[in-house]
């Protein structure tokens, strides 16, 4: 007779069972749908399939290791559902123009705790859902023309996608301003002129729980000394000579509950520092001539291309200051530090301007590439970007060639030789100077693309100085070079 097969313990074989068709439903699940995507306890990519990693425009599934998810996946509820351990089991999330259904499940280790979660894109083109599709895209849309309309009328054009680049300094900024957009805490921006200081503090807002509230901005360096305060606080009815019969807001009160943009915050007079301290700690201040005392619940978010350590050091900015500002400091990194991004900015911003334009779609080549590459962006993006526009205007090919650039970048940092010269090309010192200082003007005027306030920035002077030395030069050819 036969020995009986012996049968494992019935409480065995169910565990065993179990764990094999745990097994098989990740690999089944796995298999038939379009991506998926696993987190750990803090939300961050631990494993991605190459086709989701591929539909995210990323360049391969490594690339999204280790990164905060909503860098990889903007939309992403992996978070929540990590922080609350709750399985979301049928869900669309956007995806630019495409809606995908999902389902993301909390991971739990031996002991119960959340160890992380995965998530399943089950298809990208549901055509099975379509009556719930036709009437979901129907409401997004409305939906997004709403928040278009609201986020225009609040005065927010970008959010974090648009800062583009690949490179890792890139990528820290917009980790970093994940980060700012979920604290409240505020956030000092640090960068030359056109690295996305202003473009950064819209997308924070924007991500941030206050992104239904007012974005207000201020350029301290803009506003004459004489009006910053009223400016930053508002004046009670008649307080100052010329002052608005009835008073007026100032922009603290405009940014009530939302968040205030305070460009060139190195510009501040110190006796306005002071102030500015106390409205930061507080959360009140008085409006100019008035001792009512107003109470407000703004986000600062501060940017300067200064140094303000520096500044500190030689008592022209408050150390007290600079600590309550430096809670959370972004620094933006220039253009010529993160050549690598060249390729995808250019793409990017030729396609922006093709998209407003109405215009074809430009590429350039590759020694084109090359000469971006060997300029140093003094402008940074912006400098790029008007480079760009005028070598597209200049030209009728779709691809645009070195000779398109070459025309148009001024040698970085050589001096155009002075026009003034005499024989032998001897020039009076004066004229030398003169010559010399038209060409920087210039030069820096090219840079911003006709920006004063960026121009006078790059040249180290006051606006108004900038305004003085245009009319001085009134007479001579100090134009852009278009
Ligand atoms: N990383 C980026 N990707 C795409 N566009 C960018 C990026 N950074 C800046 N830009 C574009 O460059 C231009 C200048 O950016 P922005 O005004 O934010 O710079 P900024 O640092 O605030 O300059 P400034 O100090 O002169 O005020 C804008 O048109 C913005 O859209």
């Amino acid at each position: 007779m036969a020995r009986p097969t012996l049968l494992p313990s019935s409480a065995d074989h169910a565990a065993h069972i179990r764990r094999q068709a745990a097994r098989d439903l990740f690999d089944y699940f796995e298999s038939c749908c379009e991506g998926a995507v696993a987190v750990d306890g803090e939300a961050r990519v631990v494993w991605i399939t190459e086709p989701y990693a591929a539909f995210l425009g990323l360049q391969d599934a490594g690339s999204a290791l280790g990164r905060p998810v909503e860098e990889v996946i903007p939309n992403s509820l992996m978070r929540e559902v990590v922080e609350q351990g709750q399985p979301i089991l049928l869900d669309i999330m956007a995806h630019g123009e495409r809606s995908l259904v999902v389902t993301r499940l909390p991971l739990r280790d031996e002991d119960g705790r959340i160890a992380g979660a995965v998530g399943f894109v089950l298809y990208d083109d549901p055509r099975s859902l379509q009556p719930v599709m036709t009437k979901f895209s129907r409401l997004r849309a409305e939906l997004d023309a709403a928040r278009r309309e609201l986020a225009a009328s609040r005065g927010v054009r970008y959010r974090l996608e648009d800062f583009v680049g690949e490179s890792a300094a890139a990528r820290e900024v917009r980790r970093l301003a994940v980060c700012a957009a979920r604290a409240d805490a505020t956030v000092l921006l640090l960068g030359e002129t056109g690295t996305g200081k202003e473009l950064v503090a819209q997308a924070v807002h924007a991500a941030s729980p206050r992104a239904g509230r007012p974005f207000v901005g201020l350029n301290v360096a803009a506003v004459p000394e004489g009006l910053l305060e009223a400016e930053f606080f508002g004046a009670a009815p008649g307080a100052y000579t010329g002052a608005d019969r009835k008073g007026r807001d100032g922009k603290f009160k405009l940014a009530d509950g939302g968040t205030l943009f305070l460009d060139e915050i190195g510009d501040m007079p110190l006796h306005l520092q002071a102030k500015l301290l106390r409205v930061l700690q507080e959360q009140e201040f008085e409006p100019l001539g008035s001792n009512r005392v107003e109470r407000i619940d703004v986000r600062v978010i501060a940017a300067t291309s200064r140094d303000l350590p520096a500044m500190v050091a030689d008592g022209r900015f408050r150390a007290d200051l600079w600590y309550r500002l430096n809670v959370l400091p972004i620094e933006l990194p220039p253009l010529r530090a993160r050549r690598d991004d060249l390729p995808l900015l250019v793409a990017v911003l030729l396609n922006r301007q093709a998209a407003r334009d109405g215009g074809v779609r430009r590429s350039v080549d590759a020694a084109a590439l090359s000469v971006l590459a060997a300029y140093d962006w003094p402008g940074n993006i912006r400098e790029l970007a008007n480079v760009l526009e005028r070598a597209a205007m200049l030209s009728e090919q779709r691809c645009l060639g070195a000779d398109s650039f070459a025309r148009i970048l001024s040698p970085a940092g050589a001096p155009r030789a002075p026009a003034e010269a005499g024989a032998a090309g001897v020039s009076t010192l004066a004229q030398a100077v003169a010559a010399a200082e038209r060409a920087a003007i210039r030069r820096a005027l090219d840079a911003s693309g006709g920006n004063k306030m960026a121009a006078a920035r790059l040249l180290g002077i006051s606006r108004a100085t900038l305004y003085e030395k245009l009319a001085q030069h009134a007479g001579e050819a100090l134009s852009l070079s278009r």
